[in-house]
């Protein structure tokens, strides 16, 4: 596809270590989203050769406290953004440790065709190296791109395109933690060239039946975690405040220990949803296994990890509670 005109990008920040500040350039210690929107921008003058950039401060904190209220709130203003003339695509500026799953909500509750890519850095602003300014860039180039259009959306770091359904983090601190080990990446950028090499194939954005501009909130889910020898108190205790849905990270292809297994089985029979998950990191939690899940009423996760089957069960929830209907939003989105 050719373009004539200058792309016109917003580059929307809601904090992390691409904005955070330490004393020492070598040093571990920092905080992370203290650096403001202009402090960004002005790192990578660059940015002005690939688009018409405009900046704008959505939230700013670290991504370990991201919450469903925050999710909302990006949603419906990137909704916004996306619907004016002038506006080609978004950046959005965000820490790590919870990226994948701010990607995948916004995969699936952004209902535009433009590109709308996340970035963020492992090193804060002040390091040696920091990975922050052409992870930037990078994003700049990608949502400036006429190819970035109908793919979803994305996250580029370390000069890879990850879609949103596929990507996460697998290392606490190198610059090459998001990894897609089920699919690979959907492309690469490299001197400010953007290269895709496949489309992402099951329902997002313009396809995507979920519709969270009329919520100030989501269904309550959370996650308990499997491991030998473990409490069915978790469970329980979710269960007694009134959660709606139990996503199970379960061992291997998403198995659950026998006293577990109780206490999920008195919660599906009560109306909770239960997905089975994994924590293996890679590969489909299968809908046949050693857990009969037409049996208990559970769901399967397939290839959605924890924290991002616990996103999909959110949005399922606020269109049914029906188990069938849920299991089908998994083997679509
Ligand atoms: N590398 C990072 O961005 C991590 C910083 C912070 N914990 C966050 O996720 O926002």
């Amino acid at each position: 596809m050719q373009k004539t005109e200058r792309s016109r990008i917003a580059i929307l920040t809601t904090g992390g270590t691409i904005a955070g500040e330490g004393q020492s350039q070598t040093g571990g210690a920092y905080t992370s989203a203290k650096l403001g929107v202009q402090q960004l921008l002005e790192a990578v003058p660059e940015l002005h050769d690939v688009a018409d950039i405009t900046g704008e401060e959505v939230v700013s904190i670290g991504s370990q406290d991201m919450s469903d209220e925050v999710w909302l709130t990006l949603a419906k203003r990137i909704n916004a953004v996306l619907a004016q003339d002038d506006i080609d695509g978004i950046v959005i500026t965000h820490g790590t440790d919870t990226m994948e799953e701010t990607a995948w909500f916004l995969h699936l509750t952004v209902h535009s065709n433009k590109p709308v890519v996340l970035t963020g850095a492992m090193r804060p602003a002040t390091a040696r190296s920091a990975d922050g300014p052409l992870n930037l860039y990078n994003a700049a180039v990608t949502a400036a791109s006429p190819e970035a259009v109908d793919r979803g959306v994305m996250v580029v770091m370390n000069d890879t395109v990850f879609g949103a359904r596929d990507v996460t983090k697998m290392h606490t601190s190198g610059v090459d933690t998001f990894q897609a080990p089920n699919f690979g990446p959907l492309g690469y950028v490299h001197d400010g060239i953007v290269t895709f090499q496949r489309r992402p194939e099951m329902h997002h954005t313009m396809t995507s039946e979920f519709d969270v501009s009329g919520l100030d909130k989501l269904p309550q889910v959370g996650i308990v975690f499997g491991y030998s020898n473990c409490s069915p108190l978790p469970v329980n205790a979710y269960v007694g405040a009134g959660y709606q849905g139990i996503v199970h990270a379960g061992l291997g292809n998403g198995n659950i220990h026998c006293d577990v297994l109780d206490a999920l089985v008195n919660a599906s029979r009560d109306g909770v949803r239960v997905v089975r998950s994994s924590r293996a990191n890679s590969g489909s939690t299968t809908m046949a296994g050693e857990v009969d899940d037409e049996q208990y009423g559970f769901i399967a996760s397939l290839h959605l990890n924890p924290q991002k089957a616990r996103v999909l069960l959110q949005l399922a929830l606020t269109k049914t509670t029906d188990r069938d209907a849920i299991q089908n939003y998994f083997l679509t989105y």
